[in-house]
């Protein structure tokens, strides 16, 4: 498989028996919903193995001691609506204190240009880590969009979360973007003519909505 300096695949086995299953067409709503859940939970445990930590002096039941708890900037979760709504929650709950922003973007069905409806982030962009949630990183227009947002609001510490993504997308982030790291469950083939990951899942909104 090819390898890019911007990109870290996430093969731990728990997640490739999850997106196996994520894949499958037969998967229905619900289940496709808790798999993409459990899969943004457990590339976040991966993600955040090197969080700096701060010492604070605690009383257990038996006596006073020095623990350590997430120190620095306030993470901030901005999935990519609809479905990076699908992975926020369980990023969340692994990373309770983190504060969450919205971005609303679409792909063009005829041009395959995103057409950004929606953004709201919290104050003091510069002062945060932003972790950039979306399940699919297709011809990357979206996710490069989104980045381009955010840097333009003052965020210079930008990293990208999805789960499938395609060599045209790490490409286009390695072009616009060599200060994001890009995290995956898998690096899949190639785009089909409607700019469609193969082999992919198919479409992650509409799977995670019902909508189609
Ligand atoms: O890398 P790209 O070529 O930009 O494609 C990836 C984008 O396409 C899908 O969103 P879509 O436009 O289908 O919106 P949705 O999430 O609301 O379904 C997907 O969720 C990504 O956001
Ligand atoms: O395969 C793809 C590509 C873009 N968007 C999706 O939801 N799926
Ligand atoms: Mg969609």
């Amino acid at each position: 498989m090819r390898t890019y300096p911007n990109l870290t695949v996430v093969g731990h086995p728990l997640i490739r028996h999850k997106l196996a299953v994520l894949r499958d067409a037969q998967t229905p709503t619900k289940q496709f919903k808790e798999l993409v859940d459990e899969i943004a939970m457990l590339i976040t445990y991966e993600i955040t193995r090197d969080l700096p930590l701060e010492a604070v002096e605690i009383e257990t039941p038996l006596e006073r001691t020095t623990a350590h708890t997430l120190a620095g900037k306030k993470l901030t979760l901005v999935p990519i609506l609809r479905a990076g709504l699908g992975m926020v929650d369980g990023v969340a709950r692994l990373i309770p204190s983190a504060r969450v922003g919205h971005i609303g973007l679409f792909r063009d069905h005829e041009t395959l240009q995103p057409v950004d409806y929606y953004f709201k982030i919290p104050s003091e962009p510069e002062a945060r880590d932003f972790i950039v949630l979306d399940p699919m990183l297709a011809t990357g227009g979206s996710a490069s969009a989104a980045v381009a947002s955010l840097k333009r609001s003052g965020a210079t510490r930008v990293q990208l979360v999805c789960l499938v993504a395609a060599p045209e997308g790490v490409e286009r982030m390695l072009a616009d973007h060599p200060d994001v790291r890009v995290w995956t469950a898998a690096l899949d083939r190639e785009l089909n003519a409607q700019g469609y990951i193969l082999p992919g899942l198919g479409d992650a909104g509409d799977r995670l909505f019902g909508t189609r």
